[in-house]
């Protein structure tokens, strides 16, 4: 469905490059057909090393090269590049934001343009195609408009098609910021396993190799956890010893505020980047 088509990543950073490698290893679409723009040469330099893919330091010109552009630059700038990329912007052309927060109609309405848009929330795991990515549709997408974005983000791993753009800010929260905390316990696991005297390196692969095992029983057996959990924990034995503890220190309540935090987080980030671009559209009205 990719193949003839050409996609552009405005920001080629962390998510964008997670894109970039995913789309590339899946062989979506073909190296030719991908440009990434970033205002930093060297990043730039390496992501055509890496991936011989186009490369500039020019926004407009991966629009103009691009039937479906990619907003991946960080949610605080998204209103100053959107404006200055605006002329070459046009209903000919797919528009997605991955950025947090920032509600499609919050876009529609500051640049004043009908577009065809989309909002997705991926997860930096497209690194390795197993990003989980929410997608919501604006107003004037066409009928292949959900198609060709699932296309993209289900080269890079699994999506889910959400008509509340709204809720976007949960799956912000939750998959989206989620490999943060993923991160975070297995290193955490892996202080615990040197703690206890193995070495470093035995006790980072164990933690991480013990993630992937049990995310992968949880999608194939589509077991409940708190089943798999108790297949686990044996009466009287080490694993209900070590989640007692874990109830002690409120684990659930902490992943709990975690995602509602970061949630929260998301909606203040779409709230100032709306004040953002009334401030851009104030100055351009006052000549400034
Ligand atoms: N990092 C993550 O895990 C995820 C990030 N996102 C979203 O992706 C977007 C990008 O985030 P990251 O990749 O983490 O940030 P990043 O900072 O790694 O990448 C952003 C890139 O934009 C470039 N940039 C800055 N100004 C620019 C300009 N005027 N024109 C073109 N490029 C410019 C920067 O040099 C940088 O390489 C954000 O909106 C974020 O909310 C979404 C899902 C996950
Ligand atoms: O910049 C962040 O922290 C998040 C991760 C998910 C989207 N952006």
């Amino acid at each position: 469905m990719l193949q003839k088509k050409r996609i552009g990543f405005i920001g080629s950073g962390n998510m964008g490059e997670a894109l970039v490698s995913g789309l590339v290893l899946s062989k979506a679409t073909q190296p030719e057909n991908i440009f990434c723009a970033d205002i930093d040469p060297e990043l730039l330099a390496a992501i055509k090393d890496k991936y011989h893919v186009n490369v500039t330091q020019s926004n407009l010109e991966v629009i103009q090269q691009s039937d479906i552009v990619v907003y991946a630059t960080k949610p605080q700038i998204l209103g100053m590049v959107l404006k200055e990329t605006a002329p070459a912007l046009d209903e000919s052309k797919l528009i997605i934001s991955i950025a947090a927060g920032v509600p499609l109609a919050a876009i529609a309405i500051g640049l004043q343009k009908k577009l065809r848009m989309i909002r997705a929330m991926p997860n930096i795991c497209a690194f390795v195609k197993e990003s989980a990515t929410a997608i919501a549709a604006g107003e004037y997408v066409l009928e292949n408009d959900v198609a060709e974005a699932r296309a993209i983000f289900n080269s890079v791993g699994k999506t889910v098609f959400i008509h509340e753009n709204v809720l976007m800010d949960a799956f912000t929260g939750l998959s989206g910021s989620g490999p943060a905390y993923i991160f975070t316990i297995v290193d955490a696991m892996a202080d615990a396993g040197v703690k206890m005297g193995l070495s470093r390196k035995d006790a980072l692969f164990l933690s991480s190799q013990t993630v992937l095992g049990s995310a992968r029983m949880l999608l194939e057996s589509k077991e409940h956890p708190g089943q798999l959990k108790d297949r686990v924990a044996s009466p009287g034995g080490t694993a209900i010893a070590g989640i007692h503890t874990l109830e002690q220190g409120g684990l659930r309540t902490t992943l709990i505020n975690a995602v509602e935090s970061a949630t929260k987080r998301s909606r203040e980030l779409g709230e100032l980047m709306v004040k953002d671009f009334i401030k851009i559209n104030e100055n351009e009205s006052n000549g400034k």
